[in-house]
């Protein structure tokens, strides 16, 4: 079997072009969607998912803007930033990149931003709405994304049983309330690995959608698949490959070559899960806009 990709670039465009109509119909109601983007330091790669947001909240005619922070911004500076941006009735969303530099708590950061901007859904009100199944709250945009792209590509994820490899709080662990939850692209019997988990593969052998959040290049091979399984790959890693021009290539947490032999779909890496954490945010944005009209 070859798998079916899923292409999480076309998926995107798709639902960029529902939120760009949904921008129009609330800018003829006054309300013109504003996102903010904070950017500490100064991490390549950061730095591009952050104009990739910018450009893409513009394009979508939301009002998008970018501050850049040096590395040596006091965590006091940081937070104050945020409490303005609280305070400001342009901005709908608030979103503060991650990593930030070592100096400054990410945990004391979230729990600055107003819950109703976090577009990001990393605050623990909307991490707990999220839980126990209210659907007022923002939802974290990766998970989110893979939600949609289960969806959207038809697997049905109704009594499924699911594989989770990671369980960090901005992936693994929403992921396992998402699909838990009994919704569209709910209803899944569970499992969350980790790093101690034993026999790891006797777990993924047993997935029928089996979603790699591990942070760890092509950890996941064709063996530890079972035959038909839907691959989600949320892995982004950056690896040597001398054959290229810069000298490295990205990859996912799925070892690509041998899990597309197993799989009956998988996504891509770049080009699956990347593109929808982007358009889930523009979707919370619009929410949040949308929620200020009462
Ligand atoms: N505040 C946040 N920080 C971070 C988040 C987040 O959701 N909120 N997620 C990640 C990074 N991330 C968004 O910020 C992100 C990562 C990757 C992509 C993406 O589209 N990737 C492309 C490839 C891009 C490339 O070529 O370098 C793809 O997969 O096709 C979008 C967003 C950590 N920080």
């Amino acid at each position: 079997m070859r798998a079916e990709l899923i292409d999480g670039k076309a998926i995107a465009a798709t639902i960029r072009g529902e939120i760009a109509r949904d921008v129009a119909a609330l800018t003829a109601r006054g309300v013109v969607p504003g996102l903010a983007v904070v950017l500490v330091g100064d991490d390549a790669a950061s730095a591009t998912y952050v104009g990739a947001k910018e450009k893409a909240s513009v394009e979508a005619g939301m009002k998008g803007g970018t501050i850049r922070l040096p590395a040596s911004t006091s965590q006091q500076e940081l937070l104050a930033l945020v409490e303005r941006l609280n305070g400001d009735p342009a901005v709908h969303g608030i979103l503060v990149q991650m990593p930030l530099p070592k100096h400054i708590d990410p945990d004391t950061v979230i729990r600055h931003i107003r819950p109703d901007k976090d577009v990001d859904g990393f605050h623990p009100e909307n991490v707990g709405k999220l839980l126990i199944g209210h659907t007022d709250g923002f939802v974290s945009c990766t998970p989110a994304g893979v939600i949609e792209l289960l969806v959207r590509s038809g697997v049905d994820t109704r009594g499924a049983e699911a594989v989770i490899i990671g369980r960090s709080n901005i992936v693994g662990k929403p992921m396992a309330a998402l699909l838990v939850q009994g919704r569209a692209g709910g209803d899944a019997t569970v499992t969350v690995c980790h790093s101690r988990t034993k026999d790891l593969a006797a777990h993924t052998r047993r997935a029928d959608i089996l979603i790699a959040a591990i942070g760890r290049a092509e950890m996941i091979t064709g063996d530890m698949i079972k035959p038909g399984a839907v691959v989600i790959d949320v892995g982004m890693n950056s690896v040597p490959d001398a054959t290229k021009a810069k000298g490295s290539r990205l990859c996912g947490d799925v070892h690509f070559a041998s899990a597309v032999e197993v799989a009956s779909k998988i996504t891509p890496v770049p080009g699956g899960v990347g593109p929808m954490t982007i358009a889930m945010l523009l979707r919370n944005t619009v929410r949040a806009a949308e929620r200020t009209l009462g």
